[in-house]
Protein backbone atom coordinates (compact mmCIF):
# COMPACT_ATOMS: atom_id res chain seq x y z
CA UNK A 1 0.00 0.00 0.00
CA UNK A 2 1.07 3.63 -0.76
CA UNK A 3 1.98 5.46 1.87
CA UNK A 4 0.26 8.33 3.41
CA UNK A 5 1.02 11.81 4.51
CA UNK A 6 0.62 11.45 8.44
CA UNK A 7 1.70 15.14 10.01
CA UNK A 8 2.60 15.44 13.53
CA UNK A 9 1.63 19.08 13.24
CA UNK A 10 -1.64 19.26 10.85
CA UNK A 11 -1.78 22.58 10.18
CA UNK A 12 1.70 22.72 8.45
CA UNK A 13 -0.63 21.12 5.38
CA UNK A 14 -1.58 24.39 4.14
CA UNK A 15 -3.05 23.89 0.33
CA UNK A 16 -3.94 27.09 -0.53
CA UNK A 17 -2.29 31.12 -1.15
CA UNK A 18 -0.71 32.87 1.64
CA UNK A 19 -1.27 36.57 0.89
CA UNK A 20 -0.88 39.20 3.85
CA UNK A 21 -0.40 36.52 6.88
CA UNK A 22 -3.80 34.48 5.84
CA UNK A 23 -4.10 31.53 4.38
CA UNK A 24 -6.53 32.33 1.30
CA UNK A 25 -7.87 30.96 -1.55
CA UNK A 26 -7.14 31.18 -5.19
CA UNK A 27 -9.01 32.62 -8.66
CA UNK A 28 -7.22 29.53 -10.19
CA UNK A 29 -8.27 26.07 -10.40
CA UNK A 30 -7.37 23.12 -8.20
CA UNK A 31 -3.81 21.20 -9.18
CA UNK A 32 -3.20 17.83 -8.07
CA UNK A 33 0.52 17.41 -6.26
CA UNK A 34 1.66 13.65 -7.58
CA UNK A 35 3.80 11.36 -5.11
CA UNK A 36 6.93 10.69 -7.60
CA UNK A 37 7.67 7.19 -6.35
CA UNK A 38 3.76 5.99 -6.52
CA UNK A 39 2.43 8.78 -9.56
CA UNK A 40 -0.71 9.26 -6.98
CA UNK A 41 -1.93 12.43 -6.14
CA UNK A 42 -1.20 13.24 -2.49
CA UNK A 43 -2.74 16.74 -2.37
CA UNK A 44 -4.43 19.05 -4.39
CA UNK A 45 -4.12 22.19 -4.11
CA UNK A 46 -5.22 26.15 -4.68
CA UNK A 47 -3.68 27.33 -8.02
CA UNK A 48 -2.97 31.07 -8.70
CA UNK A 49 -3.13 33.18 -11.15
CA UNK A 50 -1.99 36.86 -12.25
CA UNK A 51 -4.71 38.10 -10.47
CA UNK A 52 -3.37 36.74 -7.45
CA UNK A 53 -0.04 37.85 -8.24
CA UNK A 54 -0.88 41.48 -8.39
CA UNK A 55 -3.04 40.82 -4.85
CA UNK A 56 0.64 39.22 -3.47
CA UNK A 57 3.05 42.16 -4.48
CA UNK A 58 0.17 45.01 -2.85
CA UNK A 59 0.61 43.15 0.58
CA UNK A 60 4.57 42.64 0.01
CA UNK A 61 4.90 46.52 -1.06
CA UNK A 62 2.76 47.65 1.53
CA UNK A 63 4.91 45.80 4.54
CA UNK A 64 7.72 47.11 3.07
CA UNK A 65 6.74 50.59 3.26
CA UNK A 66 4.35 49.90 6.36
CA UNK A 67 5.81 50.97 9.75
CA UNK A 68 5.76 46.92 11.23
CA UNK A 69 8.55 46.03 8.98
CA UNK A 70 10.00 48.93 8.39
CA UNK A 71 10.96 50.08 12.12
CA UNK A 72 12.30 46.63 13.02
CA UNK A 73 16.00 47.10 13.18
CA UNK A 74 18.49 44.83 11.53
CA UNK A 75 18.61 42.67 15.22
CA UNK A 76 14.91 42.91 15.60
CA UNK A 77 14.72 41.36 11.71
CA UNK A 78 17.57 38.77 13.03
CA UNK A 79 15.47 37.59 16.19
CA UNK A 80 12.78 37.17 14.17
CA UNK A 81 14.93 34.58 11.35
CA UNK A 82 16.16 32.88 14.62
CA UNK A 83 12.38 32.25 15.70
CA UNK A 84 11.57 31.04 12.69
CA UNK A 85 14.66 28.79 12.57
CA UNK A 86 13.32 27.40 16.16
CA UNK A 87 9.97 26.98 14.69
CA UNK A 88 11.42 25.08 11.63
CA UNK A 89 13.71 22.96 13.23
CA UNK A 90 11.10 22.20 15.65
CA UNK A 91 8.61 20.77 13.24
CA UNK A 92 11.74 19.59 10.94
CA UNK A 93 10.07 15.49 10.79
CA UNK A 94 6.96 16.76 9.08
CA UNK A 95 8.79 19.80 6.77
CA UNK A 96 10.97 16.32 5.53
CA UNK A 97 8.06 13.81 5.45
CA UNK A 98 6.45 16.75 3.27
CA UNK A 99 9.67 16.99 0.94
CA UNK A 100 9.60 13.14 0.83
CA UNK A 101 5.74 13.34 -1.03
CA UNK A 102 7.11 16.50 -3.15
CA UNK A 103 10.34 15.24 -4.38
CA UNK A 104 10.53 11.69 -3.94
CA UNK A 105 14.01 12.56 -1.85
CA UNK A 106 14.49 9.73 0.85
CA UNK A 107 13.55 10.70 3.90
CA UNK A 108 16.99 11.17 5.29
CA UNK A 109 18.13 13.24 2.52
CA UNK A 110 15.21 15.41 3.06
CA UNK A 111 16.10 15.81 6.52
CA UNK A 112 19.61 16.58 5.42
CA UNK A 113 17.86 19.22 3.71
CA UNK A 114 15.75 20.78 6.21
CA UNK A 115 19.23 21.22 8.04
CA UNK A 116 20.95 22.66 5.08
CA UNK A 117 18.35 25.34 5.00
CA UNK A 118 18.14 25.90 8.56
CA UNK A 119 21.77 27.02 7.87
CA UNK A 120 20.69 30.18 6.09
CA UNK A 121 17.86 31.48 8.34
CA UNK A 122 21.10 31.47 10.93
CA UNK A 123 23.41 32.87 8.66
CA UNK A 124 21.39 35.79 7.58
CA UNK A 125 20.03 36.71 11.23
CA UNK A 126 23.82 37.09 11.49
CA UNK A 127 24.39 39.05 8.20
CA UNK A 128 21.12 41.35 9.32
CA UNK A 129 23.04 43.45 11.33
CA UNK A 130 26.59 43.49 9.38
CA UNK A 131 25.77 45.62 6.82
CA UNK A 132 27.53 48.66 7.14
CA UNK A 133 28.40 51.75 5.21
CA UNK A 134 31.41 53.57 4.58
CA UNK A 135 32.62 56.85 5.02
CA UNK A 136 35.77 57.96 2.62
CA UNK A 137 37.78 61.01 2.42
CA UNK A 138 38.29 62.87 -0.92
CA UNK A 139 41.89 62.72 -2.31
CA UNK A 140 41.86 64.57 -5.32
CA UNK A 141 43.05 68.08 -5.59
CA UNK A 142 40.94 71.44 -5.07
CA UNK A 143 37.51 71.00 -3.86
CA UNK A 144 37.41 67.27 -3.97
CA UNK A 145 40.29 67.21 -1.36
CA UNK A 146 37.10 69.07 1.19
CA UNK A 147 34.68 66.09 0.20
CA UNK A 148 33.67 63.29 1.94
CA UNK A 149 32.05 59.97 0.76
CA UNK A 150 28.91 58.44 3.13
CA UNK A 151 27.92 55.40 1.76
CA UNK A 152 24.49 53.50 2.89
CA UNK A 153 22.69 50.80 2.18
CA UNK A 154 18.87 49.64 1.89
CA UNK A 155 16.22 47.58 1.52
CA UNK A 156 15.94 47.41 -2.25
CA UNK A 157 11.85 46.42 -1.74
CA UNK A 158 9.49 44.05 -3.22
CA UNK A 159 11.68 40.78 -3.95
CA UNK A 160 10.39 37.77 -6.37
CA UNK A 161 11.71 34.30 -5.31
CA UNK A 162 10.57 31.49 -7.99
CA UNK A 163 11.88 28.45 -6.45
CA UNK A 164 12.86 25.07 -8.10
CA UNK A 165 11.43 21.75 -7.23
CA UNK A 166 14.75 20.08 -6.39
CA UNK A 167 15.25 21.94 -3.09
CA UNK A 168 12.03 23.47 -2.21
CA UNK A 169 12.78 24.44 1.20
CA UNK A 170 16.53 25.13 1.03
CA UNK A 171 16.43 27.35 -1.85
CA UNK A 172 13.43 29.24 -0.47
CA UNK A 173 15.42 29.86 2.38
CA UNK A 174 18.42 30.69 0.87
CA UNK A 175 16.61 33.72 -1.11
CA UNK A 176 13.79 34.43 1.63
CA UNK A 177 16.14 34.70 4.32
CA UNK A 178 18.90 36.87 2.97
CA UNK A 179 15.84 39.08 1.58
CA UNK A 180 14.13 39.37 4.87
CA UNK A 181 17.52 39.78 6.95
CA UNK A 182 18.81 42.75 4.09
CA UNK A 183 14.64 44.14 5.44
CA UNK A 184 13.15 43.63 1.51
CA UNK A 185 9.79 42.17 1.51
CA UNK A 186 9.08 38.29 -0.31
CA UNK A 187 6.56 37.07 -3.06
CA UNK A 188 7.14 33.51 -3.51
CA UNK A 189 6.46 31.07 -6.26
CA UNK A 190 6.93 27.82 -6.03
CA UNK A 191 7.26 24.93 -8.93
CA UNK A 192 3.73 23.18 -9.34
CA UNK A 193 5.83 20.11 -7.62
CA UNK A 194 6.27 21.37 -4.69
CA UNK A 195 3.94 23.76 -3.41
CA UNK A 196 3.34 22.69 0.09
CA UNK A 197 6.64 23.23 1.53
CA UNK A 198 6.86 26.36 1.26
CA UNK A 199 2.99 27.02 2.82
CA UNK A 200 4.59 25.17 5.60
CA UNK A 201 7.82 27.40 6.15
CA UNK A 202 4.94 30.67 5.25
CA UNK A 203 3.30 29.10 7.99
CA UNK A 204 5.53 28.75 10.55
CA UNK A 205 6.76 32.55 9.48
CA UNK A 206 3.40 33.75 10.62
CA UNK A 207 4.20 31.95 14.27
CA UNK A 208 7.45 33.36 14.36
CA UNK A 209 6.17 37.05 14.16
CA UNK A 210 7.01 38.55 10.69
CA UNK A 211 4.49 41.11 10.27
CA UNK A 212 1.94 40.78 6.90
CA UNK A 213 2.89 41.00 3.76
CA UNK A 214 6.20 40.48 4.29
CA UNK A 215 5.85 36.55 3.23
CA UNK A 216 3.58 35.93 0.65
CA UNK A 217 3.38 32.61 -1.37
CA UNK A 218 1.82 31.98 -4.85
CA UNK A 219 1.17 28.09 -5.85
CA UNK A 220 0.57 28.02 -8.85
CA UNK A 221 -0.03 24.83 -11.64
CA UNK A 222 2.19 24.03 -15.01
CA UNK A 223 -0.31 26.33 -16.89
CA UNK A 224 0.25 29.04 -14.84
CA UNK A 225 3.56 29.29 -13.90
CA UNK A 226 5.00 31.32 -16.82
CA UNK A 227 1.87 34.17 -16.18
CA UNK A 228 3.10 34.66 -12.94
CA UNK A 229 6.64 34.57 -13.92
CA UNK A 230 5.58 37.22 -16.37
CA UNK A 231 3.64 39.17 -13.97
CA UNK A 232 6.18 39.31 -11.52
CA UNK A 233 9.35 40.07 -13.72
CA UNK A 234 7.54 43.06 -15.36
CA UNK A 235 5.52 44.65 -12.21
CA UNK A 236 6.64 47.75 -11.09
CA UNK A 237 6.27 47.45 -7.62
CA UNK A 238 9.08 44.46 -7.75
CA UNK A 239 12.77 45.66 -7.51
CA UNK A 240 14.04 42.46 -7.46
CA UNK A 241 13.67 38.74 -8.43
CA UNK A 242 15.92 35.46 -7.46
CA UNK A 243 15.43 32.39 -10.28
CA UNK A 244 16.96 29.17 -9.54
CA UNK A 245 15.89 26.73 -12.72
CA UNK A 246 17.07 26.10 -16.23
CA UNK A 247 18.99 28.27 -18.38
CA UNK A 248 16.24 28.73 -21.01
CA UNK A 249 13.74 30.10 -18.52
CA UNK A 250 16.35 31.95 -16.83
CA UNK A 251 16.96 33.97 -20.48
CA UNK A 252 13.37 34.43 -20.61
CA UNK A 253 13.48 35.98 -17.16
CA UNK A 254 15.71 38.41 -17.87
CA UNK A 255 14.72 39.12 -21.35
CA UNK A 256 11.09 40.57 -18.83
CA UNK A 257 13.07 41.93 -16.14
CA UNK A 258 15.00 44.20 -18.66
CA UNK A 259 11.87 46.37 -19.25
CA UNK A 260 12.11 47.58 -15.65
CA UNK A 261 16.18 47.22 -15.14
CA UNK A 262 15.17 44.76 -12.34
CA UNK A 263 18.02 43.40 -10.26
CA UNK A 264 18.42 39.46 -10.69
CA UNK A 265 19.85 36.99 -9.31
CA UNK A 266 19.98 33.80 -11.94
CA UNK A 267 20.90 31.18 -10.37
CA UNK A 268 20.88 28.31 -13.29
CA UNK A 269 21.88 24.51 -14.39
CA UNK A 270 25.35 23.26 -14.67
CA UNK A 271 27.24 20.61 -16.59
CA UNK A 272 29.59 19.85 -14.19
CA UNK A 273 33.09 18.28 -14.57
CA UNK A 274 34.19 15.63 -11.89
CA UNK A 275 38.14 15.02 -12.42
CA UNK A 276 39.85 12.24 -11.06
CA UNK A 277 43.81 12.40 -11.54
CA UNK A 278 46.37 9.18 -11.05
CA UNK A 279 47.23 10.36 -8.24
CA UNK A 280 43.98 11.04 -6.56
CA UNK A 281 42.97 8.64 -2.96
CA UNK A 282 40.27 6.83 -5.25
CA UNK A 283 38.67 5.51 -2.73
CA UNK A 284 37.88 9.21 -1.33
CA UNK A 285 36.85 10.38 -5.24
CA UNK A 286 34.36 7.67 -5.54
CA UNK A 287 33.13 8.32 -2.09
CA UNK A 288 32.75 12.00 -2.90
CA UNK A 289 31.30 10.96 -6.77
CA UNK A 290 28.80 8.69 -4.79
CA UNK A 291 27.37 11.87 -2.89
CA UNK A 292 27.49 14.42 -5.61
CA UNK A 293 26.36 12.29 -8.05
CA UNK A 294 23.38 9.87 -6.29
CA UNK A 295 21.95 13.44 -3.92
CA UNK A 296 18.32 13.37 -4.54
CA UNK A 297 18.83 11.18 -7.18
CA UNK A 298 21.23 12.89 -10.21
CA UNK A 299 18.80 16.00 -10.06
CA UNK A 300 21.18 18.93 -8.19
CA UNK A 301 22.34 21.61 -10.69
CA UNK A 302 25.76 21.39 -9.07
CA UNK A 303 25.72 17.85 -9.68
CA UNK A 304 28.88 15.81 -11.60
CA UNK A 305 27.80 15.63 -15.19
CA UNK A 306 31.68 14.60 -16.68
CA UNK A 307 33.39 12.66 -14.58
CA UNK A 308 37.05 12.42 -16.77
CA UNK A 309 38.94 9.76 -15.09
CA UNK A 310 42.51 9.83 -16.03
CA UNK A 311 42.70 6.82 -18.78
CA UNK A 312 45.36 4.54 -16.58
CA UNK A 313 43.33 4.07 -13.11
CA UNK A 314 39.84 3.96 -15.46
CA UNK A 315 39.13 0.25 -14.65
CA UNK A 316 40.01 0.68 -11.32
CA UNK A 317 37.48 3.47 -10.50
CA UNK A 318 34.54 1.81 -12.56
CA UNK A 319 35.54 -1.18 -10.43
CA UNK A 320 34.76 0.82 -7.28
CA UNK A 321 32.44 2.55 -8.22
CA UNK A 322 30.17 -0.19 -9.32
CA UNK A 323 30.77 -1.79 -5.60
CA UNK A 324 29.50 1.51 -4.15
CA UNK A 325 26.79 1.31 -5.84
CA UNK A 326 25.57 -1.99 -5.09
CA UNK A 327 26.44 -1.34 -1.28
CA UNK A 328 25.03 1.82 -1.14
CA UNK A 329 21.79 2.14 -3.70
CA UNK A 330 18.51 0.90 -2.50
CA UNK A 331 15.87 2.53 -4.74
CA UNK A 332 12.44 3.45 -2.85
CA UNK A 333 9.82 5.17 -1.87
CA UNK A 334 11.37 7.36 0.37
CA UNK A 335 9.70 7.06 3.94
CA UNK A 336 10.91 3.34 3.60
CA UNK A 337 14.09 3.58 5.88
CA UNK A 338 15.75 1.20 3.71
CA UNK A 339 15.79 3.74 0.49
CA UNK A 340 18.84 5.60 -0.02
CA UNK A 341 17.65 6.41 -3.76
CA UNK A 342 14.08 8.32 -4.46
CA UNK A 343 12.38 8.37 -8.12
CA UNK A 344 13.14 11.15 -10.45
CA UNK A 345 10.40 14.36 -9.36
CA UNK A 346 8.89 14.66 -13.21
CA UNK A 347 7.82 12.46 -15.41
CA UNK A 348 10.02 14.22 -18.03
CA UNK A 349 12.68 13.98 -16.31
CA UNK A 350 12.22 10.14 -16.72
CA UNK A 351 12.18 10.50 -20.63
CA UNK A 352 15.05 12.89 -20.46
CA UNK A 353 17.45 10.32 -18.61
CA UNK A 354 16.34 7.33 -20.85
CA UNK A 355 16.76 9.84 -24.18
CA UNK A 356 20.38 10.60 -23.03
CA UNK A 357 21.20 6.33 -22.58
CA UNK A 358 19.76 6.10 -25.70
CA UNK A 359 22.12 8.48 -27.77
CA UNK A 360 25.36 7.44 -25.46
CA UNK A 361 24.73 4.22 -26.35
CA UNK A 362 24.03 4.89 -30.35
CA UNK A 363 26.98 6.97 -30.44
CA UNK A 364 29.31 4.02 -28.97
CA UNK A 365 29.14 4.09 -25.02
CA UNK A 366 28.38 0.93 -22.60
CA UNK A 367 25.54 0.99 -20.33
CA UNK A 368 25.27 -1.23 -17.14
CA UNK A 369 22.85 -0.86 -14.18
CA UNK A 370 24.54 -2.53 -11.23
CA UNK A 371 21.49 -1.70 -9.12
CA UNK A 372 17.82 -2.90 -10.25
CA UNK A 373 14.75 -1.18 -9.53
CA UNK A 374 12.56 -3.33 -7.30
CA UNK A 375 9.52 -4.76 -9.59
CA UNK A 376 7.59 -4.42 -6.34
CA UNK A 377 7.94 -0.91 -6.38
CA UNK A 378 4.53 1.09 -8.08
CA UNK A 379 5.38 0.67 -11.64
CA UNK A 380 3.86 4.62 -12.02
CA UNK A 381 6.46 5.98 -10.05
CA UNK A 382 9.24 8.22 -11.61
CA UNK A 383 11.75 5.41 -11.30
CA UNK A 384 15.34 5.31 -13.15
CA UNK A 385 17.89 2.83 -12.52
CA UNK A 386 21.14 4.20 -11.62
CA UNK A 387 23.28 3.85 -15.06
CA UNK A 388 26.90 3.92 -15.22
CA UNK A 389 27.94 4.67 -19.06
CA UNK A 390 31.39 3.74 -19.99
CA UNK A 391 33.94 5.12 -23.01
CA UNK A 392 31.72 8.24 -22.83
CA UNK A 393 32.39 10.99 -25.62
CA UNK A 394 32.47 14.94 -25.88
CA UNK A 395 29.76 14.06 -29.30
CA UNK A 396 27.29 12.70 -27.16
CA UNK A 397 24.18 14.32 -25.48
CA UNK A 398 25.59 13.77 -21.98
CA UNK A 399 28.45 15.82 -22.63
CA UNK A 400 26.66 19.07 -23.33
CA UNK A 401 23.37 18.83 -21.12
CA UNK A 402 22.56 18.27 -17.77
CA UNK A 403 21.20 14.79 -17.30
CA UNK A 404 19.53 15.48 -14.13
CA UNK A 405 19.40 11.38 -13.05
CA UNK A 406 21.17 9.40 -11.70
CA UNK A 407 23.61 8.54 -14.56
CA UNK A 408 27.41 8.72 -14.57
CA UNK A 409 28.94 9.15 -17.31
CA UNK A 410 32.63 8.30 -17.33
CA UNK A 411 34.69 9.66 -19.83
CA UNK A 412 38.75 9.39 -20.31
CA UNK A 413 41.85 11.60 -20.61
CA UNK A 414 44.88 11.58 -20.46
CA UNK A 415 46.81 14.99 -19.35
CA UNK A 416 45.81 17.91 -17.74
CA UNK A 417 45.76 20.60 -20.24
CA UNK A 418 43.49 17.99 -22.58
CA UNK A 419 40.88 17.75 -19.56
CA UNK A 420 40.68 21.37 -18.68
CA UNK A 421 40.34 22.42 -22.30
CA UNK A 422 37.39 19.57 -22.24
CA UNK A 423 36.14 20.58 -19.02
CA UNK A 424 35.94 24.24 -20.01
CA UNK A 425 34.18 23.13 -23.49
CA UNK A 426 30.59 24.39 -22.30
CA UNK A 427 28.83 27.64 -22.07
CA UNK A 428 27.60 26.39 -18.45
CA UNK A 429 30.41 27.30 -15.74
CA UNK A 430 28.23 26.06 -12.06
CA UNK A 431 30.62 23.86 -10.30
CA UNK A 432 33.61 21.81 -11.19
CA UNK A 433 35.25 19.06 -8.94
CA UNK A 434 38.96 17.94 -8.95
CA UNK A 435 40.71 15.11 -7.37
CA UNK A 436 44.25 15.05 -7.03
CA UNK A 437 47.14 14.93 -4.37
CA UNK A 438 49.59 17.50 -6.31
CA UNK A 439 49.34 20.98 -4.42
CA UNK A 440 50.55 23.19 -7.67
CA UNK A 441 48.07 21.12 -9.98
CA UNK A 442 44.91 22.06 -7.19
CA UNK A 443 45.97 25.97 -8.21
CA UNK A 444 46.20 25.06 -11.69
CA UNK A 445 42.93 23.53 -12.09
CA UNK A 446 41.09 25.88 -9.62
CA UNK A 447 42.55 29.15 -11.47
CA UNK A 448 42.09 27.86 -15.03
CA UNK A 449 38.59 26.05 -14.71
CA UNK A 450 35.34 28.36 -15.89
CA UNK A 451 33.09 27.84 -13.09
CA UNK A 452 32.24 30.21 -10.61
CA UNK A 453 32.55 27.07 -7.68
CA UNK A 454 35.37 24.46 -7.20
CA UNK A 455 35.59 21.41 -5.29
CA UNK A 456 38.62 20.67 -4.22
CA UNK A 457 38.76 16.75 -3.71
CA UNK A 458 35.47 17.11 -2.34
CA UNK A 459 31.84 16.49 -3.83
CA UNK A 460 29.85 19.15 -1.97
CA UNK A 461 30.30 22.51 -1.95
CA UNK A 462 27.70 24.77 -0.84
CA UNK A 463 26.99 25.99 2.61
CA UNK A 464 25.56 29.07 3.86
CA UNK A 465 29.35 30.66 4.58
CA UNK A 466 30.44 30.31 1.28
CA UNK A 467 29.53 32.58 -1.68
CA UNK A 468 27.14 30.58 -4.36
CA UNK A 469 26.99 31.17 -8.11
CA UNK A 470 27.57 30.40 -11.61
CA UNK A 471 29.62 31.63 -14.38
CA UNK A 472 28.25 31.80 -18.14
CA UNK A 473 24.64 30.58 -18.85
CA UNK A 474 25.08 29.37 -15.61
CA UNK A 475 23.53 32.61 -14.25
CA UNK A 476 24.96 35.49 -12.43
CA UNK A 477 24.60 37.24 -9.23
CA UNK A 478 25.97 35.32 -5.75
CA UNK A 479 24.07 33.95 -2.92
CA UNK A 480 25.15 33.18 0.80
CA UNK A 481 28.24 34.38 1.75
CA UNK A 482 29.67 36.66 3.94
CA UNK A 483 28.52 39.92 2.54
CA UNK A 484 27.77 38.57 -1.02
CA UNK A 485 24.29 37.25 -0.51
CA UNK A 486 22.85 40.13 1.19
CA UNK A 487 24.81 42.45 -1.67
CA UNK A 488 21.85 41.34 -4.09
CA UNK A 489 19.07 42.90 -2.23
CA UNK A 490 20.74 46.13 -0.98
CA UNK A 491 20.78 49.13 -2.84
CA UNK A 492 23.82 51.35 -2.45
CA UNK A 493 23.65 55.27 -1.91
CA UNK A 494 26.56 57.68 -2.11
CA UNK A 495 26.51 61.02 -0.65
CA UNK A 496 28.91 63.44 -1.28
CA UNK A 497 29.91 66.24 1.87
CA UNK A 498 31.82 68.99 0.57
CA UNK A 499 33.53 70.34 4.23
CA UNK A 500 34.28 73.89 4.71
CA UNK A 501 37.08 73.74 6.39
CA UNK A 502 37.14 77.64 7.29
CA UNK A 503 36.38 77.88 10.88
CA UNK A 504 34.24 80.76 12.32
O1 LIG B 1 20.47 22.41 -7.19
C1 LIG B 1 21.07 23.39 -6.85
C2 LIG B 1 21.54 23.77 -5.48
C3 LIG B 1 22.04 22.63 -4.70
C4 LIG B 1 22.72 23.07 -3.43
O2 LIG B 1 22.48 24.19 -2.94
O3 LIG B 1 23.53 22.29 -2.93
Amino acid sequence: MAPTLNLINKNLYQPSLFINNEFVPASGEDFDVLDPATGETWATVASATAADAERAVDAADAAFHGTAWRQLTARERARLLLEWDRLIRANKSDLAQLLVFETGKPLREAEGEVDYALTFCWWMAGEAERQHGSIANGNGPGPAANNRFLVTKYPIGVVATLTPWNFPIALFLRKAATALAAGCTVVNKPSPETPLSANALAYLAREAGFPPGTINILPCNEANTPLIGTALCTHAKVQKVSFTGSTPVGKKLAAQCASSLKKLTLELGGNGPFIIFNDADLDHAVAQLMICKFRHAGQTCVCAQRVFVQSDIYDRVVELLTARMQAELTPGHGLDPATTLGPLTTPRSLDKAQAHVSDAVSRGATAITPVTVNSSLSPAGYFFPPTLLLNASDAMAVASEESFAPIVSLFRFDTEPEVITRANNTSMGLTSYVFTSNADRIWRVMETIETGNVGINVGLTTSAEAPFGGWHDSGYGKEAGMGYGIAEYLKVKTATWSVNWKAD
